[in-house]
């Protein structure tokens, strides 16, 4: 199904087709449902993408207008719909240029989502049948800019589901465990609890979450939201408190050392990247009437700093970690769950992550050697043989 460079793109960001003995199991968690997750790198991760794009029927592909495509999640969720789709079912767009080495961009745009009238024209011109509207300023950049975080992530969720209500058109708002706060049961944090967040980024997800919801309720928007863990993937974070969890493994495969900003006991949890992909593209594709909420936790597996040093550990013994810890990511990180219960996802629409700790750990040092070994004019090996 896939070309050729597709592959290889699809491969370079984590979904690998080839197997691997790793089966450890995902157990470094305080959580009891989370405890029970024991699992192996799937023989062949492509498996469920093209399993559901088969199960599509031909009238019913999307077309996708991602916002925001640039940053860490945009561009594998982009290239994942072009393999189960086509390669004109995905609509790239944000508003930077797109860099000489981002070759897996395709179809891209420039749409400010500010500007409501560039989003009506884009879905026209494109005749979108879906928005993934990813655009927005995470938690840590947004404490630094709390006037743009409010326009980028509240006025621009405003403008996204006006459109998707003007066109009917199926919309995903990603949430996150930032829409929780100190006063959340933090260990197997349910959907439904106390949402009073500390952030700003926190606050203007809960926006998202109601305000799509209401326009539910009211307009009969196909609106859909999954409230994320911290996501671990081979690509550049955009300024979030769980960007320790990326960057530890860039300074293990540079340096062999870490200087972590959170204190080495802070529970977070969080989600490899495949599986948040997998994620999106399996609720957007669920019945509405399978959906007994529109807003859904989701999430992979819950580690501390130490835990993830111990897992890097297992394959780069030397591996070291040393805390310097910065206090706003550090009081933002104390406020939010340490573990989420997504069972009610797991019921409705048969959410299930393929991915534990130590398989992330393993792809992650294999698909950062792989990208080093490119940067220096090597060929890289196989990811994963
Ligand atoms: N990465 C993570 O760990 C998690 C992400 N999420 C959510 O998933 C979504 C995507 O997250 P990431 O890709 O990590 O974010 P990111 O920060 O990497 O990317 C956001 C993108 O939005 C773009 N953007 C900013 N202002 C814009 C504007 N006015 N118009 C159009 N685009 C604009 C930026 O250029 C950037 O490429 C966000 O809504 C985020 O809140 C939720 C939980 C966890
Ligand atoms: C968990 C998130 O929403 C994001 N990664 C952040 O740390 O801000």
């Amino acid at each position: 199904m896939a070309s050729k460079a597709l592959r290889s793109c699809l491969l370079r960001r984590g979904a690998q087709t080839t197997s691997t003995s790793s089966s450890a199991a995902a157990a470094s968690t305080t959580s009891s449902i989370q405890q029970q997750r024991g699992m192996a790198i799937p023989a062949d991760p492509l498996a469920r993408f093209r399993q559901l794009a088969n199960a599509t029927p031909v009238g019913e592909k999307p077309r996708v207008l991602i916002t925001g495509s640039l940053g860490q999640l945009g561009r594998g969720l982009a290239t994942m719909l072009r393999f189960m789709y086509g390669e004109d079912s995905v609509l790239m767009t944000d508003i930077r240029k797109v860099r000489a080495d981002e070759t897996d961009v395709c179809n891209y745009h420039f749409l400010d989502i500010l500007n409501e009238g560039a989003i009506d024209e884009a879905v026209v011109n494109g005749r979108v049948t879906t928005l993934i509207h990813f655009s927005a300023l995470l938690s840590a950049v947004g404490e630094q800019n709390v006037p743009l975080a409010l326009k980028v992530n509240c006025q621009g969720v405003q403008n996204i589901l006006e459109v998707a209500k003007r066109h009917s058109l199926k919309v995903f708002i990603p949430s996150t465990i930032g829409a929780f706060g100190p006063e959340t049961p933090r260990v197997d944090t349910p959907d439904i609890t106390v949402q009073r967040p500390k952030t700003i980024y926190g606050v203007s997800k809960v926006y998202a979450e109601l305000l799509g919801e209401y326009y539910h309720h009211r307009f009969g928007v196909d609106f859909r939201s999954l409230r994320f863990p911290g996501i671990i993937s081979a690509t550049k974070p955009g300024g979030g408190t769980t960007d320790y969890a990326i960057k530890i493994f860039y300074d293990a495969l540079k340096d062999g050392h870490h200087v972590c900003y959170l204190r080495p006991d802070t529970r977070l949890p969080m989600m490899y990247d495949t599986d948040c992909t997998a994620s999106v593209l399996f609720f957007l594709a669920a019945q509405s009437s399978s959906l007994s909420m529109r807003t859904y936790n989701v999430t992979g597996f819950s580690f501390t700093p130490e835990e993830i040093a111990a897992s890097i550990r297992k394959f780069m013994p030397d591996f070291r970690i040393t805390y310097e810890i910065c206090p706003m990511r550090q009081r933002i990180a104390d406020s939010w769950p340490q573990s989420l219960d997504d069972s009610i996802a797991r019921a409705d629409w048969a959410w299930k992550n393929d991915y534990g700790l130590d398989q992330t750990t393993e792809i992650m040092i294999a698909l950062i050697k792989r990208e080093m070994a490119r940067e220096k004019g090597e060929s890289p090996k196989a990811v994963i043989a």
